[in-house]
């Protein structure tokens, strides 16, 4: 019955290595939570066009380059996800939210101190371990 949704999730790494988190508009699915920005992949899309589009609807970057970070899938009581999350290794533009969402640069090893959804627990431990540095 429940179908998957496939969400295509962008990991963007900055110049100093820091990285790109924005906050959830409350109204949304895990509204007021820490995300790294992406949406749904729409019928017809690859993952690597869903990210693109998403990230230049979201916070305004063109994506330049990109690697695999990992999939998570992860069942919510209302919904289960595919996280296909990638880093974003080379960009251009200026990241602002223009959904009005808070955007803030962390460092990988302060990513613990915000309230992500629960899924992203997984994601966050993947970027610990990674050697992926930009
Ligand atoms: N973008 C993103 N979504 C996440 C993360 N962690 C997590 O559980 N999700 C969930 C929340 C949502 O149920 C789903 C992504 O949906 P979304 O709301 O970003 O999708 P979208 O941008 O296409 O938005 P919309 O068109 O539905 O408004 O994945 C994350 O780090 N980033
Ligand atoms: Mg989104």
């Amino acid at each position: 019955m429940s179908k998957v949704i496939h969400v295509a999730v962008g990991v963007i790494l900055g110049r100093d290595g820091r990285i790109l988190i924005a906050r959830r508009p409350d109204h949304l699915h895990m509204g007021g939570r820490w995300e790294f920005p992406g949406g749904k992949v729409e019928a017809g899309e690859s993952v690597q066009e869903a990210l693109t589009r998403e990230l230049r609807e979201e916070i305004a970057i063109d994506v330049e380059a990109i690697q695999p970070l990992t999939e998570i899938r992860h069942e919510y009581p209302e919904k289960t996800v595919l996280l296909d999350t990638w880093w974003v290794t080379a960009f251009s533009g200026e990241p602002r939210g223009l959904e009005g969402q808070e955007t803030r640069w962390v460092a990988r090893d302060e990513l613990d101190h915000y309230q992500f959804p629960d899924a992203n627990q997984a994601i966050i431990e993947a970027i610990q371990h990674s050697k992926v540095t930009g």
